[in-house]
């Protein structure tokens, strides 16, 4: 159960986890200006547990997913928030971070799984599964996907995240995934569709 409370946007200060910038440039000819973020790359993992054959998903409330599902015009002054609960920014993704330290990729990945979802796996056992572009209309940061299989025994703690993040494991079937990914409007990004279906073609059985 999230409870929100007091919810109030300012414009962006400075940040650590993103840079506006405005690129000017000429391409054949034509100056152009494109306006972007600049952001942190980032690592997601698809994570099958072999001892229950279910996938493991992370739940947590995103802000900016919240504050896009608000309509423009009620976006001005406070927002309602009876009408508009946290639920509407409640995601399921897959385990995720960004690049934010001097560690390969796949230690980020072993960290995540780690932090966010209580397994301890080997940065051997991290499929590489591949990079690819995201936001390419603001950021165009590179993410890169892992797959790698866990058993019970390498559940070592509750996960969750650390600090504030408030992030929630749930596990689904190939038929419960199969479910959630067919419906008509998912909460999930689509680095989370990637991978659930790169797994339902190369990995589930
Ligand atoms: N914009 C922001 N404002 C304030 N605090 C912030 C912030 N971004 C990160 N943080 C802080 O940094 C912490 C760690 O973030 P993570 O590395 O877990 O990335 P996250 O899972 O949010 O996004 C990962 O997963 C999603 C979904 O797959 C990808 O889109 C994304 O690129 C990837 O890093 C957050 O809990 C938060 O405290």
């Amino acid at each position: 159960m999230n409870k929100l409370t007091e919810v109030v946007m300012k414009p962006l200060q400075d940040s650590i986890y993103m840079k506006p910038l405005t690129m000017c440039f000429t391409l054949n000819g034509v100056q152009r200006t494109w306006d972007m973020l600049e952001v942190h790359d980032s690592v997601s993992v698809v994570i099958y547990n072999i001892t229950r054959n279910v996938l493991v998903l992370v739940k947590q409330f995103r802000p900016a997913v919240y504050y896009g599902s608000i309509p423009t015009e009620e976006k001005k002054g406070k927002i309602d928030l009876t009408q508009y609960p946290a639920e509407l920014g409640i995601t399921v993704e897959l385990c995720a971070g960004i690049v934010d330290k001097n560690l390969s990729l796949e230690e980020i990945a072993k960290e995540e799984v780690l932090e966010e979802c209580g397994y301890n796996v080997p940065v051997s056992s991290f499929e590489r599964i591949g990079s690819y572009r995201a936001s390419v209309g603001t950021s165009g940061s590179v993410q890169t996907a892992y797959y790698c299989e866990v058993t019970d025994d390498m559940k070592v703690a509750a996960g969750g995240g650390v600090e504030d993040e408030n992030i929630e494991v749930i596990e689904m079937s190939i038929q419960e995934i199969k479910k959630y990914i067919s419906q008509n409007n998912i909460l999930s990004p689509g680095s989370f569709l990637f991978g659930i279906y790169w797994f339902l073609y190369n990995k589930a059985k």
